[in-house]
């Protein structure tokens, strides 16, 4: 497993995309997680320069992403106003090849609450789950990363979203509390804390986060099953598609046959129609002779047989057949 966040110098985003690509290579299995990296309450953390790149080639390596609203929107390019708003976001980070996309935080549900959504994409399905809570009065720094980290580590753990999405939920709120009130005795009645009193209760927490309390269930979001079902059909279409494309632009093959991944055998345009050909001109001299059978009383024979070789569409097997004069 590998974690990115901030970086922010062009040169190191794209080392870290090729070291992503490369351990990739040697471990298929690696699961790489692009944390938030852009922004937090409006504020813009690293070059706006460099999103082209977090956004077309950082995104694309990431196996899980959880932006907060806004980076999902930067990334995107779709302002997030509404929750159709931010399935298609989400969606649209889908498409980029990454599986499980988390908003982190948005100011969608109801009034004065955070909403956060969660999202996987198997096998052309969507799966999305919703939680809302509270928002605290208060600014915190290093939310995004505990809640990546917990998600990450319960994702490891139960492999399943809902349950990783509802214990990180958990973990974050009893963290968040601890710190509030914490920070608020420290700065004392009617003061503002400070930063530094708002630090995450981290250590303070860590049976909240070895075992968060059953407090948040997750709502399975159906508005946006069936809006995911149309994009699912459309995508796993285009996604056949661009299969298909790929094929015929990489081996020039119109027909693979795959086993375990691994093409097997393959035929050409060439060769297809060629066989078409051959099965056209046997059928109709099959037709020819019975009908020269009929008309003329000869008898029609097969002298001998004639092996088709055909490279890779294995081996076939013609009559080729002629007529012989019978008594
Ligand atoms: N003001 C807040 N009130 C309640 N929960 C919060 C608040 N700020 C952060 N959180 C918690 O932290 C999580 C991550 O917060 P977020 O603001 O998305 O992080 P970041 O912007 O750093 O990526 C949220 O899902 C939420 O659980
Ligand atoms: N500032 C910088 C430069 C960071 O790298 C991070 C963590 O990625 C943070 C702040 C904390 O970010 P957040 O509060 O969004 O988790």
């Amino acid at each position: 497993m590998c974690v990115f966040c901030y970086m922010g110098s062009k040169s190191f985003l794209e080392k870290v995309a090729e070291i992503i690509t490369d351990l990739k290579k040697y471990n298929p299995n690696l699961i790489y997680v692009k944390i938030h990296f852009y922004s937090k309450n409006n504020y813009v953390y690293v070059p706006q320069e460099l999103l082209p790149l977090y956004r077309d080639v950082i995104v694309p390596l990431a196996d899980i992403v959880t932006p907060n609203q806004f980076e999902a929107e930067k990334l995107s390019g779709i302002s997030i106003n509404n929750q159709d708003d931010a399935l298609k976001a989400i969606e649209c980070l889908h498409t980029k090849g990454v599986k499980v996309v988390v908003i982190s935080s948005s100011d969608i549900g109801k009034e004065g609450n955070m909403l956060t959504l969660a999202s996987t994409a198997k096998n052309g399905v969507r799966e999305c789950y919703k939680i809302e809570f509270p928002m605290l009065d208060g600014r915190f720094v290093g939310t995004g990363d505990l809640f990546a980290a917990c998600l990450l580590g319960w994702i490891h753990k139960s492999n399943s979203i809902k349950d990783a999405f509802e214990k990180t939920l958990s973990t974050m709120q009893s963290v968040i509390k601890r710190t509030l009130e914490h920070a608020q005795k420290l700065a004392g009645p009617g003061n503002k804390p400070t930063p530094a009193q708002m630090e995450l209760r981290l250590v303070q927490s860590k049976s909240d986060i070895e075992n968060p309390k059953d407090t948040f269930k997750a709502q399975l979001n159906r508005k946006t099953l069936s809006q995911s079902a149309q994009n699912q059909a459309a995508t796993s279409l285009r996604n056949q598609l661009s299969g298909l494309e790929n094929r015929h632009s990489s081996s020039g093959l119109l027909l693979d046959i795959t086993r375990g991944g691994k093409r097997v055998r393959g035929c050409t345009y060439a060769q297809v129609t060629c066989a078409f050909i051959l099965i056209l001109v046997i059928m109709v001299t099959s037709a020819m002779m019975r009908y020269l059978e009929r008309e003329s009383g000869f008898k029609a024979i097969s002298t001998h047989s004639v092996v088709l070789m055909h490279n890779s569409l294995n081996t076939s097997r013609g009559n080729m057949t002629h007529l012989s004069n019978f008594p």
